[in-house]
């Protein structure tokens, strides 16, 4: 088991923390995906947007994910210490005092809401409000240590940027963002559930109650592919309901093909190699993908129509 440097009073947090851990404690890789989703609903939103307060809108949203991440980490700084891919997190590493992390994190949720309410409409700050309190309470606080199902109520966190994207240049939300935020969110189970089948062991050390860990790998494999079910349909939503056009609905049919058999090779798969590319790192890494390419199309389709 990973045991954390400063839970083992082996180090203490030295102080002023460097920059490029607050920049860690903002997740920054994650952090890409979730601001291409929200530049895809500001982009495909009807309407003009004064190029800076696109901008400002679109930073807010980082900042907003940033603020949420920082918070997640600053309340799970023990059990991170206790899992290898996240023992070297700047709180359980122990190169940042507890104090600092939490600070940095409410005054980048408040700066980020407001500056959002400022530049744009309190539509969209109100929605990235209650998008960093759903991740930070309902999700980490509340279902994460609780129950098995706990990412697919807490991972709408993340499905709300495109939603807040399309509120900061429409100040509404109507079926297009509605239909955005489907995707996202039926996606999440199959995105993490296929990594928490090569890292249960982690989340099994520090006795979170992941699918894998709980219910086992063949519930597991069974979930991800009754969840891609229900996202190929919310992939093929905005499509049949004329949201969308062809770019959008031909990258949509062949990407969620491509899911859909990741996923089932996934399903078919009694149990997983960590060592190799198995079907599990496949369909993790091509989830990313899959996002990223149906939000451009989203784009470039919307543009084709305009
Ligand atoms: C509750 C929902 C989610 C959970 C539990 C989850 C969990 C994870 C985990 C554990 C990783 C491994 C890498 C890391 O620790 O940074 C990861 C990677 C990633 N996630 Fe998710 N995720 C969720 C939702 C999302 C959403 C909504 C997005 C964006 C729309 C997203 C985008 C990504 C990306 C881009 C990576 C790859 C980062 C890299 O390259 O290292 N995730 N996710
Ligand atoms: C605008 C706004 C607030 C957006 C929120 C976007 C967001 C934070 C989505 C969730 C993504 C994510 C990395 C979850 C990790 O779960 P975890 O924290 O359980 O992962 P861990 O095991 O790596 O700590």
């Amino acid at each position: 088991m990973a045991s954390s440097p400063i839970m083992s009073g082996a180090i203490s947090p030295t102080l002023p923390a460097h920059w490029r851990d607050f920049v860690a404690l903002t997740k920054p890789r994650v952090m890409t995906l979730v601001v291409f989703t929200g530049l895809c609903g500001l982009l495909a939103a009807p309407g003009h947007i004064h190029p800076v307060l696109a901008f400002t809108a679109i930073l807010c949203i980082a900042l907003g994910a940033g603020a949420a991440a920082t918070l997640n980490q600053w309340y799970e700084k023990d059990m991170d210490g206790l899992m290898k891919r996240t023992a070297n997190r700047p709180l359980p590493a122990g190169r940042m005092d507890p104090q600092s992390a939490l600070h940095f994190g409410v005054g980048l949720s408040v700066f980020s809401v407001l500056l959002m309410g400022i530049a744009t409409n309190w539509l969209a700050a109100g929605v990235l409000a209650v998008s960093i309190l759903f991740y930070v309470f309902i999700y980490t606080i509340w279902l994460k240590p609780r129950t098995a199902q706990n990412i697919v109520i807490g991972g709408a966190a993340g499905a709300f940027p495109p939603v807040i994207g399309w509120a900061a240049v429409t100040g509404d939300i109507s079926a297009l963002p509605v239909a955005l935020f489907m995707l996202i969110f039926f996606w999440t189970p199959p995105h993490f559930w296929a990594l928490a089948l090569f890292v249960k062991t982690d989340y099994a050390a520090a006795g979170i109650p992941m699918l894998p860990v709980v219910s086992g790998e063949v519930a597991t494999r069974r979930q991800i592919w009754f969840y891609t079910a229900i996202m190929a349909a919310a992939a093929m939503a905005p499509v049949l309901l004329g949201l969308t056009g062809p770019v959008y609905g031909t990258t949509a049919l062949l990407g969620t093909a491509l899911f859909a058999f990741f996923a089932f090779q996934v399903f078919r798969r009694r149990e997983s190699d960590p060592s190799r590319m198995g079907p599990e790192r496949r369909l993790f890494k091509y989830s990313i993908l899959y996002l990223f390419l149906l939000f451009g199309a989203v784009v470039v389709d919307r543009w084709l129509m305009a």
